[in-house]
C-alpha cells in the first residue's frame, strides 16, 4: 500500500486557502451567527431555553435537509417525516434488540431511508406539482399504518420507549446541554452539505431541472438521476436527525414520528426563510419556533395547538408580502452590506479556460443519418418519411412554411421525440454509428440543440445559465465558470453575464440559447430560429458567429425563416413541406425550385409567373 505524501508547500497552500475563507466576511459573519445558537443557551443556562435551542437546531436541520429536495430540486415533498421516523425507529429498535449504540444505529437508519427514498422518488418523480406532493403524503400514511400494524416490533399505537442507558455512548443525558451539542453538530452537518450542493455541479443541475426540464436534458443532465441524488442525500440527513430526536424524546409513537403536520411544518420553515437558499430554512425556523415554543411555555396546556396558529399566521404574512421568503427577498441587499466589512468585496480571479473538447473526423463524411423518420401526433403526420444525411463540417439550412414539421424533425434528431418509425444514427467520438436512447444521451454524444421557444433558467444569471451547459465537459465549478466565460465572450454576452436571465430581452435570450448549447461543446449544433427577434446588426453578428463555430469543426443544422440570412449562411438547404422533404440542394438552385416557390407562395402565384 502506498501512502500519499503531502508536501509542505501543499499544506501551506491549503492553510492559506482556509485562512482566506475565514477572513471573508460572509464566512465569519455566518460562523458568528451560528455560534449564537450555542452561546446564548450556555450563557442563560435554563432548561427551557436549552430545550428551545435544541428544537431550533433539530427543525433547522430537518428543514435544511428538506430544502435539498423541496427547494433545490423543486419537488414539494410533504411526506418527508417518513425518513425522520425510519431513522428514529431503526435506531431505537437496534438499541432494544441488538444493543447497538445509537451512534452506529443512526447510520443504519440513514441507509434504510436512502433505500426508501429511491423507492419513493423513482416512481413519483414522473408526477408533477400537487400530484407529487399527494404521492409523498400517501407513502407517509402507508408507512405510519404499517408501523401501527406491526405492533410486535414497533409497539404499535401504544409507542416504544427508548432504553434509558445514560452516557455519551447511548446518547442519553441528564444534562440537556449535551443534547444541544449534538443537535448543533447535526445542524452544522446539514448546512455544510446543503452549502456544498448549492455550490457544486449537482446544485446547478438541480436548479436547472427545477426551472426547465427540457433545457436541462439538452444540456446533458440526467433529470431523474440528479433528483434521485437529492432525495438520497436529503433522506439520509433527515433520518440522522430523526435518530437523534428519538434519543432526545426517549419515546416514539407512529402519530408523532410519521406525522403529516411535522412534514408540513418542515416545508413551511423553508418557505418562510427562502426556498432554495442555504440559510433560508434555518432562518425560518429561528423566526417561528421560539415564538411558538415561548407561547406554549407561557400559556401551558391552555395553548395546546397554538403553535399551528403561529405558524399559519407567519406563513400567510410572508407568502403575501415576501413570496421569495426572507433570504430570497433581503439576502442580496444584506450580502452587499456584509461585503463592506473588513476583508469583503473580493473579486474572483479570472481562471484560464480549460481546453476545448477535440472534434475529430473527416470533413464531408456523414456525421448524422436520419432514415425514414415518421412522427404521428394522433391523426396528424408531422414528419412523413423524412431522410437526411448531415455531412461533417457543413452548414445545413432547413426551411419550410409554418407547421411544415421542421421543429419536429429537430426534436427527433436530438432525442426529444421518439419517432413513430425510422432510425437515427450519430457518429460518436470513436467513429462508430450509434443510436442514443434519450435526449441527455444525444447531448453527451455531441448533439446540442437550441429551442425555438427560448428556455432560459430564469433565476440563474446569464453566466450560470451557460455554466449548466459547460458542466457537461467540465465537472469542476471553476473550470465550468472559466469555460462559460469564454463562450459568453464569443457570443457577446460578457457585459451582461451577471444579469438574471429572466430580465433579458428576446434577442439576448436567443443568444443565451446558443451560448448554453455551445458550452456543451457539441460536434453537431442544431439551431432553431436563433435569428428571430434579432436586429439586422445582431442577425449579421449571428451569421458571422455561426460561420466561426463551423470553422472550429462543428457541424451545424439551422432552421430559419430569415431567408436572406439562411441562404447566405448555408452550404446546403433542405426544404420541408407538410412533413415531407420537397427539395434539397445548394441555396441558388433551391430558391428557383418550382415546388419550393409553390410551398411558400401557392400554386396560383407559380402559375401566374409561369415558373
Ligand atoms: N407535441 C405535439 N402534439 C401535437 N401536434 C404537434 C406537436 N408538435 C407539433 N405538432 C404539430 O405538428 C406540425 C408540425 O409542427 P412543427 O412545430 O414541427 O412545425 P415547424 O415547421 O417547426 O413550424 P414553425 O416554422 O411554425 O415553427 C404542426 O401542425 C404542429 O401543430
Amino acid at each position: 500500500m502506498t501512502a500519499k505524501v503531502i508536501a509542505p508547500a501543499e499544506t501551506s497552500q491549503r492553510n492559506a486557502g482556509l485562512l482566506s475563507r475565514l477572513t471573508n466576511p460572509r464566512v465569519y459573519c455566518a460562523l458568528i451567527a451560528l455560534s449564537m445558537l450555542l452561546i446564548v443557551p450556555v450563557l442563560i443556562d435554563s432548561t427551557f431555553v436549552v430545550h428551545v435551542f435544541v428544537t431550533i437546531c433539530i427543525f433547522g436541520a430537518l428543514s435544511t435537509a428538506w430544502n435539498i429536495v423541496g427547494g433545490y430540486a423543486g419537488q414539494l415533498s410533504l411526506g418527508h417525516t417518513v425518513f425522520y421516523g425510519i431513522g428514529a425507529y431503526t435506531t431505537a429498535l437496534l438499541i432494544q434488540h441488538v444493543g447497538l449504540s445509537p451512534w452506529l444505529g443512526m447510520w443504519a437508519g440513514a441507509a434504510l431511508s436512502v433505500l426508501v427514498g429511491i423507492g419513493i422518488g423513482y416512481p413519483c418523480f414522473r408526477l408533477r406539482g400537487p400530484f407529487f406532493s399527494l404521492a409523498t403524503i400517501a407513502f407517509l400514511e402507508v408507512v405510519r399504518l404499517l408501523s401501527i400494524h406491526f405492533n410486535g416490533l414497533t409497539g404499535g399505537a401504544a409507542g416504544l420507549i427508548v432504553p434509558l442507558n445514560l452516557g455519551w455512548a447511548w446518547m442519553i443525558f441528564e444534562n440537556k446541554i449535551n443534547y444541544l451539542y449534538i443537535a448543533f453538530g447535526l445542524l452544522l452537518l446539514t448546512l455544510i452539505v446543503s452549502w456544498a450542493i448549492r455550490n457544486s455541479r449537482l446544485g446547478f443541475y438541480l436548479t436547472a431541472v427545477r426551472e426547465r426540464e427540457d433545457a436541462a436534458l439538452a444540456a446533458g443532465v440526467n433529470n431523474t438521476g440528479v433528483k434521485l441524488k437529492a432525495v438520497m442525500i436529503s433522506a439520509a440527513l433527515t433520518s440522522l436527525v430523526g435518530s437523534f430526536h428519538a434519543m432526545y424524546m426517549t419515546f416514539l409513537e407512529p402519530a408523532t414520528m410519521f406525522s403529516l403536520a411535522t412534514s408540513i411544518e418542515i416545508a413551511m420553515f423553508a418557505l418562510i426563510g427562502g426556498l432554495g437558499t442555504v440559510f433560508g430554512p434555518l432562518l425560518g425556523t429561528v423566526l417561528v419556533v421560539p415564538i411558538a415554543e415561548l407561547a406554549r411555555g407561557w400559556l401551558g396546556a391552555s395553548a395546546n395547538g397554538l403553535h399551528g396558529f403561529v405558524y399559519g399566521t407567519v406563513l400567510i404574512i410572508i407568502t403575501l408580502t415576501l413570496p421569495a421568503g426572507l433570504v430570497g427577498t433581503f439576502g442580496p441587499r444584506f450580502m452587499k452590506l456584509v461585503d463592506r466589512l473588513p476583508g469583503g468585496g473580493r473579486q474572483r480571479e479570472d481562471r484560464v479556460a480549460p481546453a476545448l473538447r477535440q472534434i475529430t473526423g473527416e470533413t464531408g463524411k456523414p456525421i448524422l443519418e436520419a432514415r425514414n423518420l415518421v412522427m404521428k401526433f394522433g391523426g396528424l403526420t408531422a414528419t412523413d418519411n423524412v431522410s437526411i444525411t448531415l455531412k461533417r463540417g457543413e452548414i445545413l439550412g432547413i426551411i419550410g412554411p409554418n407547421g411544415a414539421g421542421k421543429t419536429t424533425l429537430f426534436s427527433q434528431i436530438s432525442g426529444f421525440l421518439k419517432p413513430t418509425a425510422g432510425t437515427i444514427g450519430i457518429v460518436g467520438p470513436d467513429g462508430a454509428m450509434t443510436s442514443p436512447a434519450s435526449a441527455d444521451e444525444f447531448a453527451r454524444l455531441g448533439v446540442g440543440r437550441t429551442f425555438q421557444i427560448v428556455q432560459p433558467f430564469g433565476k440563474l444569471t446569464v453566466l450560470e445559465n451557460i455554466m449548466v451547459g459547460a458542466f457537461m465537459r467540465h465537472p469542476k465549478v471553476e473550470d465550468a465558470r472559466a469555460a462559460a466565460l469564454r463562450v459568453a465572450r464569443l457570443v457577446g454576452l460578457e457585459d451582461i453575464k451577471d444579469l438574471e436571465a429572466r430580465n433579458l430581452p428576446i434577442g439576448g435570450l436567443k443568444r443565451l440559447e446558443v451560448a448554453r448549447t455551445l458550452a456543451t461543446e457539441p460536434s453537431i449544433l442544431l439551431l432553431d430560429e436563433v435569428m428571430a427577434g434579432q436586429s439586422q446588426t445582431d442577425t449579421q453578428k449571428m451569421v458571422n458567429l455561426i460561420r466561426a463555430i463551423r470553422d472550429t469543426g462543428v457541424t451545424v443544422i439551422a432552421i430559419e425563416h430569415n431567408m436572406q440570412a439562411i441562404m447566405s449562411l448555408s452550404d446546403r438547404i433542405v426544404v420541408i413541406d407538410s412533413g415531407r422533404v420537397i427539395a434539397e440542394g445548394n441555396p441558388q438552385d433551391v430558391v428557383k425550385d418550382r415546388r419550393v416557390i409553390e410551398a411558400y407562395l401557392g400554386e396560383d402565384f407559380v402559375d401566374a409567373q409561369g415558373i
